[in-house]
């Protein structure tokens, strides 16, 4: 039987172990904080990260990630961007101190500060290769709240090692949840990372109570920016029309449970970010994800009017009306 260890037992940690759980599969979570593992295992809720949420008592969480990692096929990291390299240097530690390999899957959605590695590079860099057989991500549209809530989810598993990714599709896949698999890792991790910033646009707009017409002119007009920060990185521009491109645009730019939509409408209605920040209480990706990418596009001289724009209104405290009148009235040009 698969073994699944899961690190991180925030709201998307803790939706895709109790998915596993649900199925049988033999999953156990990790959490740096004592108290949520005591709650997980005795109350089985996770009030703080998924509120109002029963898990499945099959679930088991461990605060000491040895007991968690031993013996397990796959490990999964679900844990902000700040935090990858920190916990994969704890799992490479483990994973050295129990001469243990494993397959490495992440489901992380953003760049790293400075850098602008993708979370398999950081990875990549902290684990020693010998430590893993494979790599692979669990990416495309899917809130923790609608997932443990039974809400049907169809999610995209990228690796370029396909029996990797169908150890993680076979314990993630039920009457509810569909992971299809793909082999490009790369284009994969970067649709999670990139419509977290279109996604910050798109609540803005609705903070300031402009309409749909707005919104799909926002996402489409985004797509494109996705697409072309992927072929620059080496993505295959397909997977941006697949789930973890323009599904998970949909997803992150219209619905109210995505923590960058929320953000993008509290700007957009006049908050300050550290007050969004303060008072979301769980981790907004797509706000360093600006600052990476529009860096990115000034080293690579990449033309992101979107990015641009929200670089400056997060960054430079620039207005956010004048940003979109700038965007809207810039020379006239072919769709491309
Ligand atoms: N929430 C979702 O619906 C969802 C869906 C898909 C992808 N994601 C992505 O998953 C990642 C995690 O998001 P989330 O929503 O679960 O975040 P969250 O804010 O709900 O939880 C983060 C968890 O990480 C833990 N953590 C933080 N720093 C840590 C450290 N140094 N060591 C150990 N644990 C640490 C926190 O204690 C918390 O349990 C993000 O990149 C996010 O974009 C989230
Ligand atoms: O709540 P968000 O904005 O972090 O988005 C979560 C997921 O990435 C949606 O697929």
């Amino acid at each position: 039987m698969t073994k699944i260890a899961v690190l991180g037992a925030g709201s998307w940690g803790t939706a895709l172990a109790n998915t596993m759980a649900i199925n049988d599969v033999d999953v156990q979570i990790w959490s740096h904080r004592a108290d949520q593992v005591e709650e997980i295992n005795q109350q089985h809720t996770n009030e703080k990260y998924l509120p109002g949420a029963q898990l499945s008592p099959k679930l088991q969480a461990a605060a000491d990630m040895t007991t968690a990692v031993k013996g397990a096929d796959l490990v999964l990291v679900v844990v902000p961007t700040k935090a990858i390299r920190t916990v994969g240097e704890q799992l490479a530690a483990v994973l050295t101190s129990l001469n243990q390999q494993v397959i490495l899957a992440h489901a992380t959605k953003g760049l790293e500060q400075g850098t602008h590695l993708r979370i398999s590079e950081m990875l990549r860099e902290v684990v020693p290769a010998e430590r893993y057989s494979a790599l692979t991500v669990v990416s495309g549209p899917s809130h923790a709240e609608d997932v443990i809530k039974g809400d049907l989810t169809a999610v995209s598993i990228g690796a370029t090692d396909k029996a990797a990714a169908g150890v993680l599709q076979a314990a993630l896949a039920n009457q509810h949840f569909r992971p299809y698999t793909n082999q490009d890792l790369l284009g994969s991790e970067l649709g999670g990372a990139l419509k977290n910033i279109i996604a910050l646009g798109s609540g803005m707009l609705i903070g300031l109570g402009y309409g749909v017409n707005a919104q799909a002119a926002l996402l489409t007009r985004g797509l494109v920016e996705m697409r072309e920060v992927g072929q620059k990185m080496g993505a295959q521009p397909e997977t941006f029309l697949g789930l973890a491109g323009i599904g998970d645009l949909i997803v992150t730019g219209m619905s109210p449970n995505s923590r960058n939509f929320r953000a993008g409408r509290a700007l957009g209605q006049g908050q300050q970010l550290e007050q969004v920040q303060a008072e979301m209480g769980m981790v907004i990706e797509g706000v360093n994800t600006v600052k990476a990418v529009y860096e990115y596009s000034q080293a690579n001289h990449l033309d992101l009017p979107i990015t641009t724009a929200l670089y400056r209104v997060l960054y430079e405290g620039a207005d956010i009306e004048k940003q979109i009148t700038s965007l809207m009235t810039r020379p006239l040009k072919a769709e491309d």
